[in-house]
């Protein structure tokens, strides 16, 4: 279809190893996204949110069928993408004695004036800052104003804004979504802050030990369409839609989500090895394991 920003049908990824099987990570993975959609993927730590966003910025090739804006991202990474993830911070480049306006300016800024200056305003960042004496949230700012300040037609968010403050973040999903509704861009966005997020994603998609479940995606706010009920069961439905409840209905639905996932994970490693393998399992079993023999050293209670 044309309208559709992202078309990802029965993906599968496996990372190689050196004198090892490859390690399957992604399995049935399916995403098809419209254009000017903000797709949110909440899963938990491990269940493949970075490798998928690495996929579709090509980042990482797979043979299945991946199309971003309309190009298989095997054989061309489309123009127009903008990735921005959490290793970025880590460069020694962005941690030298280097002055944000010659930084900016280095990597195009001069060419998009008018997107930078409202960049630096809304990310509230100082060019005579030197790279190697700002804290950690002021560099993820610098990288924010830097990736954003050419336009892009979709943008994949690696958890880039768990060090922002909320004032700035909030200021920085504003205008993300006032990307997507007057330039039709997409973004999909990985996080596990969902706070003040209610509003924001146009759609969920729920990876769940590596797979997507369906439908992918979810759109959002819940529209009662087909197979929203398996997604969103009626009782946790009901807790969010509770009138004297203060909290984040997407945070309710994240958490049922993940208690989910965990229970599944914990499923399958007793079905794979015979038992859980994260926890101080050995209490449930009778057999004392490291980490029973940890707790039992260092519980201070008794
Ligand atoms: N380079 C790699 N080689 C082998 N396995 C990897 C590699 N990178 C990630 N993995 C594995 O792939 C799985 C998915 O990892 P990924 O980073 O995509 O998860 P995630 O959902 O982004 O997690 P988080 O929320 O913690 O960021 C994990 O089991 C991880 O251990």
């Amino acid at each position: 279809m044309a309208d559709l920003a992202i078309a990802v049908n029965n993906l599968d990824f496996a990372y190689a190893q050196l004198n090892a099987p490859a390690r399957p990570v992604l399995h049935d993975v399916t995403l098809n996204l419209p254009k000017g959609s903000r797709c949110l993927l909440v899963g938990a730590n491990g269940a493949g949110k970075s490798t998928l966003l690495q996929i579709l910025a090509g980042k990482r090739l797979t043979r299945s069928n991946a199309k971003v804006l309309g190009n298989d991202v095997f054989f061309k990474t489309p123009d127009g993408v903008t990735y921005l993830g959490t290793e970025w911070a880590s460069n020694p480049v962005v941690r030298s004695d280097l002055e944000v306006a010659h930084f900016l300016d280095s990597v195009g800024g001069y060419r998009y004036k008018e997107r930078r200056d409202r960049l630096l305003d809304i990310l509230d960042v100082d060019l005579a800052w030197h790279m190697h004496e700002v804290s950690d949230g002021e560099r993820r700012r610098v990288q924010i104003v830097s990736g954003l300040m050419a336009p892009w037609d979709l943008l994949l968010l690696d958890e880039v804004t768990v060090d922002l403050d909320v004032l700035v973040r909030s200021r920085l999903l504003a205008f993300l979504a006032e990307e997507t509704q007057t330039r039709g861009a997409t973004i999909v966005y990985a996080s596990h802050i969902f706070d003040g997020m209610d509003s924001w994603p146009t759609h969920l998609c729920h990876i769940q030990l590596g797979s997507t479940v369906a439908p992918s995606p979810l759109s959002w706010p819940l529209t009662g369409a087909q197979g929203e009920d398996e997604a969103v069961p009626a009782e946790v439905r009901e807790r969010m839609m509770d009138p004297d409840r203060s909290g984040s209905r997407l945070l309710e639905l994240a958490v049922h989500w993940l208690e989910i996932d965990k229970k599944m994970r914990i499923e399958k490693e007793i079905r794979e090895g015979g038992k859980q393998k994260r926890g101080a399992t050995g209490a449930a079993n009778g057999v004392v394991t490291d980490s029973e023999a940890f707790y039992r050293k260092y519980d201070y209670s008794h």
